[in-house]
């Protein structure tokens, strides 16, 4: 976004040219004659600006009706307003393109961009754009590049990104890139890097900024050491590789392989003696004597792996093994959550080990506080024994499921922003978790506290979450959630809110995490709310950047959050139901600058609803079924009163509960009829 004072360098440029144009004669003058100019100057950037954006649009395909008031009739910008989709202003200029879920596909025009100077940021997220990555370089000055969820394929040039030293975040996840990383890549400013999802190979260069925050590579072909500047990353950021090793992955990388030309010193002359040119004439003449180096290596390294495996296998017998047994078909990314759990095993304290079992001397994993007494115990031991796969990561950390050997199935989920809260006043907390019971809500059982990070252990929920529900591939069996679950779902929600408010009135938002993805759905989908009420243990440094309830407007507004931020997740969480709709990306750290962003979300459903009721809504429900619209239309009204920015004007949750009942009501009503 440019500054005022940029703003303003602009503008002078044209005051000095007329400057010394004028004579001195009167000074009056010259000012009025200063004004015209930088007024018909300022008419001539908007005229620039509409030009270049009709040109971008004209290279794209299905660009109305998304695009529709893309037109000359109307400048693109009126002071900080855009009045063009998609179109974002500072002071009368474009300083940003923002054209996410349009479902565009074509061209991306960059050189059609270049005449628009203060041109900052570019999303086109979640489109339909294919080909080869566009060639940026020609906009030089912008901070951000969004891209994800398009369907970029092929390798990116190597000085992709060369020269463009103000990029700040780079979003180009859950595309089809592959070759290398480009390494022009390494921006000084880089926060953030997001190149997930893709099939990228090779080694991840030497990325080095001071203020890289989020940095994630999982799901690529990538290989080699990690970068020592990106060992301080979450290793979650490196999971779904080929052959990724170091920090943080627990993997050590092998030592280097020497050069082939060192290799004819192997078992010949020292390394440090120079070849004689007789012995290099004689090497060059003998391949056979290359080939039998080369075999007597091979035999050599194969002699001493024997060796280490007999001894491993006779010293394993003598005690029992920490960490799982990785079957030889677990692919990389199952078998991370042994090492994860062998890293807690390893670094456990002393104090921590759980005792009756314990033999002197041993390492012992540290022990698993369980906190309800209707559930059967074990211990990390049979954790790490489990096999075990990688569900995704979210804010916190990345989560497994892990399925004991007596079959049943587990969510071990770690958190490593809960390092700053007393170890008792943790314990307590964790007690607290344990005694919340309702249907709605998906019972905490276990945990384990260590220091630098907590492990919550939850039951495995078969039928997944309601974001993997609604925006998932839908098919003839698999059909996507009915009107009726959907109501199902929200009322549920709605009561396991309403519990957990009732139960903690001395929280101020009692849930405060409120999303899709943590509202499960059990065989008979009925919702379950996960990862609730952790706002008291997350590192009040980092709860802005994870909590969703710290994403609200009047936390962006007054730095403060209330039970009502729970109803504004909970409208949101509506919304997204009733229009199918994805949000994640906009309460998701990073991508997207949240605030205006979410307000434009929701504010496009609102429209959405007025000019066509029947539009908004997800066309996977019985929209056409005339008993059911005026149900769902009731609800969406309901979800919008849940998301008004004004405190005063939003629903509390006891009256939104009230509200939503009624709807089921009506439901059942009309159904008997
Ligand atoms: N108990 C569970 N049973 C089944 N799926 C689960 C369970 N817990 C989490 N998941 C799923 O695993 C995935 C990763 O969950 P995780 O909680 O780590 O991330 P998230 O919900 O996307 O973000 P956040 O960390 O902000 O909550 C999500 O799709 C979530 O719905």
């Amino acid at each position: 976004m440019p500054t005022g004072a940029q703003v303003a360098a602009y503008h002078v440029r044209p005051r000095r040219l007329s400057t010394t144009s004028i004579s001195s004669s009167s000074s009056m003058i010259t000012i009025l004659l200063v004004l015209q100019l930088l007024s018909l100057y300022v008419l001539g950037a908007q005229e620039n600006a509409s030009e270049a954006l009709l040109k971008f649009k004209s290279s794209l395909a299905n660009a109305d009706p998304p695009l529709a008031d893309w037109n000359s009739s109307i400048p693109p910008c009126s002071g900080n307003n855009g009045n063009w989709v998609g179109v974002l202003c500072f002071n009368g200029y474009v300083w940003g393109l923002q054209l996410e879920n349009m479902n565009l596909q074509g061209q991306i025009d960059v050189n059609s961009l270049v005449s628009l100077p203060f041109l900052r940021t570019l999303s086109f997220m979640n489109n339909n754009f294919e080909g080869t990555m566009p060639d940026w370089r020609k906009l030089g000055a912008l901070k951000s590049l969004y891209l994800s969820n398009n369907q970029f394929s092929g390798p990116i040039r190597e000085d992709a990104f060369k020269g463009m030293t103000s990029l700040k975040k780079v979003c180009m996840a859950n595309n089809k890139f592959t070759g290398n990383i480009p390494t022009s890549l390494e921006s000084p400013k880089l926060i953030e890097l997001r190149l997930e999802n893709n099939q990228f190979t090779g080694n991840i260069p030497a990325i080095s900024s001071d203020h890289l925050k989020v940095f994630n590579v999982s799901n690529n072909q990538l290989e080699g050491p990690i970068p020592a500047p990106l060992s301080k990353m979450d290793a979650s950021s490196f999971l779904g590789n080929k052959a990724l090793c170091g920090k943080p992955l627990g993997s050590a990388c092998d030592p280097p392989i020497p050069p082939p030309d060192l290799e004819p010193f192997i078992g010949d002359s020292p390394p440090s003696s120079p070849p004689t040119v007789a012995a290099t004439t004689s090497e060059q003449k003998s391949p056979a004597r290359m080939a039998i180096i080369i075999i007597s290596v091979v035999l050599g390294l194969f002699l001493i792996i024997l060796l280490l495996l007999i001894y491993r296998r006779s010293h394993n017998s003598q005690r029992p093994q920490l960490g799982r047994e990785v079957s030889p078909s677990y692919d990389d990314e199952k078998s991370h959550v042994a090492v994860a759990a062998a890293a807690v095993v390893t670094s456990t304290n002393a104090s921590e080990i759980s005792g009756s079992s314990a033999k002197k001397g041993e390492q012992q994993p540290g022990k698993l506080s369980f906190v309800r007494d209707d559930r059967h115990k074990f211990d990390l031991q049979d954790l790490m024994r489990a096999s075990a796969e990688v569900l995704g990561s979210g804010n916190f950390g990345a989560s497994y499921k892990a399925v004991l050997v007596d079959g049943e199935a587990l969510v071990v989920k770690r958190f490593k922003q809960m390092n700053n809260v007393a170890k008792e006043d943790f314990h307590e907390h964790m007690r607290r978790l344990g005694r919340l019971k309702h249907p709605n809500l998906l019972p905490l059982f276990a945990y384990l506290y260590r220091k630098e990070e907590k492990l919550l252990v939850f039951d495995y929920v078969y039928n997944g979450s309601l974001a993997t529900n609604l925006h998932g591939k839908h098919s003839a069996e698999q059909p996507g959630l009915s009107w009726a679950s959907r109501l199902k779902i929200i009322k549920g929600v709605a009561k396991g809110l309403a519990y957990l408010h009732n139960e903690l009135p001395s929280l101020t938002v009692p849930h405060g995490h409120l999303k899709s993805s943590n509202v499960l759905l059990d065989n008979n989908f009925n919702p379950l709310l996960m990862d609730y009420t952790l706002g008291p243990v997350v590192n009040s440094s980092q709860v802005h950047q994870i909590l969703v309830a710290y994403k609200s407007p009047e936390y962006e507004q007054t730095d403060r959050v209330c039970k009502k931020t729970d109803v504004w997740c909970f409208g949101i969480l509506i919304l997204e139901t009733l229009t199918g709709k994805l949000v994640a990306k906009y309460l998701a750290q990073g991508c997207g600058q949240y605030g205006a962003d979410l307000a434009r979300w929701i504010n496009a459903i609102v429209q959405e609803k007025s000019t066509n009721s029947t539009q908004v809504f997800d066309k996977e429900m019985e929209i056409n079924n005339e008993r059911c619209k005026p149900e769902m239309e009731k609800l969406l009204e309901i979800g919008i009163a849940c998301c008004q920015e004004n405190l005063d004007q939003r629903l509390d949750l006891e009256e939104a509960l009230k509200q939503i009942e009624q709807v089921q009501e009506w439901s059942a009503d009309d159904l008997r009829n």
